[in-house]
């Protein structure tokens, strides 16, 4: 399956050579490379930049049905092509398959919904405090933005920064992670013939040191919209601020999932595997610590282990597997890593805690459960970013309440119950961005807000209608007779 074909930026509207290139490997299968990707240099950043500075006044003032009808052309081929668009994300991630075709079938919703919000624009007509002045307020596009993206979804993150940007007039920039060039490259072919004027849309892959780090020091870019690690964003953070750009970053979370003792312990299990496991645990909403009331917690503890030995851990690709691979070596280390602080801190190691053995070299870990845990510990406090769960007991809902918002994260966090009562309470009184009550805290809408608190999120939200927040301005017109 190993080929030499090589994928260029695209930049100005056309195909532009790497200074070098990078090899994308498939982390089910060493020996598999999907692909020699670009790296820009600093030239080519700016390049880019120049390119999207120079589209903007036209493209910022287009009209909304073109603006519409290309979004809605991508949309409409990358749900077409979703089995093969799928094939490519499961093979650089390492997601399965039917989870890397449900990704890209999000990517093709995102720019549909966007679609249709280009002709959704509204703003406000008011009457001014003084007679015969009227006031409007509109929204304007912000200007050039720079989209860093993450490794963990390939398609999906990209497509809800460029299908919002563009909707509301921006040019872009998009710089994917190093790691996983591949579906940026093939959105970026797909976005190339979508009738997008040269410039409005960017490609510059490599690294986040290099290509990342120009677009985020760069005056001529307006905001930078990031997803990532927290030790990355708060350095951007601190970068744009102090040269006035605006910011909006997304990053790690350490999710509560409650299980008070009133909860269906069949769907408790359940939800709780999908939040902890699937995808490899390998997403910002993932997750890894359940917080369970005394009266239930032995039986879940038992039920969850069980349920893990029919977890299938194999090649993304193969039909019957449940999680594919660690993305890298330096992510399966980092997991391996926190496996052995959680033995050191004298947790349980009640399940997995080792490599998995395939028919293909790859990345493979057991999904791993610790119980016997405490709240203190690194691995109840510190995001871990794989298939490494841990349970707590604690006596009672207000006990698990606290715990649950006992942390420096604040993206997801579940509870279940089949108390009305305690699920409204959770809503309420949980200090996470996003609430689930009996569902996995991994795996949300599209055209909702998504983004969390305190160290997990920063600036407005993605998605949905209150994506416009970040990539609009708003003006206020004075309108006297
Ligand atoms: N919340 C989320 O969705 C995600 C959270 N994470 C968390 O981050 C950890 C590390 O993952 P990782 O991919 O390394 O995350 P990073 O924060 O390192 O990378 C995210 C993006 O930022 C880029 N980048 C890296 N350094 C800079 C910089 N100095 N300036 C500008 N851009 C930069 C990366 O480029 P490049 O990779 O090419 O160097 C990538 O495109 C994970 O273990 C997890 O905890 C990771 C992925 C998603
Ligand atoms: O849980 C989801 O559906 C989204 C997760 C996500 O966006 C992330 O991990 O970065």
């Amino acid at each position: 399956m190993a080929d030499s074909k090589r994928f260029d930026n695209y930049i100005n509207g056309e195909w532009v050579a790497g200074s070098d290139y990078c090899a994308n490997i498939n982390p089910s299968e060493l020996t598999d490379t999907i692909g020699n990707y670009a790296k820009a240099d600093l030239a080519q950043v700016h390049a880019a930049i120049d390119a999207a500075r120079a589209a903007f006044p036209a493209w910022s003032t287009s009209g909304i049905q073109a603006r519409h009808d290309s979004l809605d052309k991508v949309g409409t081929e990358i749900l077409a092509r979703r089995e093969e668009l799928g094939t490519l994300l499961a093979r650089e991630e390492g997601k399965t398959l039917p989870e890397a075709i449900g990704e890209v079938t999000r990517a093709g919703n995102i720019f549909k919904f966007f679609a249709g919000e280009t002709l959704r624009l509204s703003g406000d007509y008011l009457p001014s405090v003084r007679p015969g002045v009227n006031v409007e307020v509109t929204r304007e596009a912000l200007g050039v933005v720079g989209l860093i993206t993450p490794w963990n979804f390939p398609i999906a993150i990209p497509a809800w920064k460029i299908a919002p940007a563009l909707a509301y007039g921006n040019c872009v920039v998009l710089k994917p992670a190093d790691l996983v060039p591949g579906c940026a490259w093939a959105l970026a072919e797909i976005i190339s013939r979508a009738g997008f004027p040269a410039g409005v849309f960017n490609l510059v892959m490599g690294s986040g040191r290099v290509v990342g780090d120009a677009l985020v020091q760069s005056p001529k870019v307006d905001g930078i919209s990031f997803t990532g690690s927290v030790g990355v964003g708060r350095q951007i953070a601190v970068s744009c601020v102090s040269r006035q750009a605006k910011v909006q970053l997304e990053m790690g979370g350490k999710n509560p999932q409650i299980i008070l003792d009133d909860a269906d312990l069949k769907q408790a299990v359940e939800l709780s595997v999908q939040s902890a496991f699937y995808s490899t645990g390998q997403r910002c909403t993932a997750s890894s610590r359940f917080i369970v009331t005394a009266g239930i917690h032995d039986k879940f503890v038992e039920a969850v282990a069980e349920r893990m030995k029919s977890i299938k851990v194999g090649h993304a690709l193969k039909a019957g597997t449940d999680i594919g691979p660690v993305v890298s070596q330096a992510q399966l280390e980092q997991d391996m890593k926190y496996i052995d602080i959680g033995q050191s801190e004298g947790a349980r190691l009640v399940s997995g805690g080792g490599l998995v053995t395939c028919d293909t070299e790859g990345y493979y870990l057991a999904p791993t459960l610790f119980a016997d845990s405490e709240a203190a510990m690194r691995i109840s406090r510190e995001e871990i970013f794989g298939p490494v769960a841990n349970v707590v007991r604690v006596a009672d809902y207000e006990a698990a309440l606290a715990m649950a918002n006992d942390t420096e994260f604040g993206l997801s966090a579940g509870i279940a119950t089949t108390s009305l009562k305690y699920a409204n309470h959770f809503k309420r009184h949980s200090q996470a961005g996003m609430v689930m009550v009996n569902l996995p805290t991994a795996g949300v809408d599209y055209h909702v807000p998504f983004g969390g608190r305190k160290g997990s999120s920063y600036g407005s939200r993605e998605q949905g209608r209150y994506a416009q927040e970040f990539y609009t301005v708003v003006k206020t017109a004075y309108v006297g007779s």
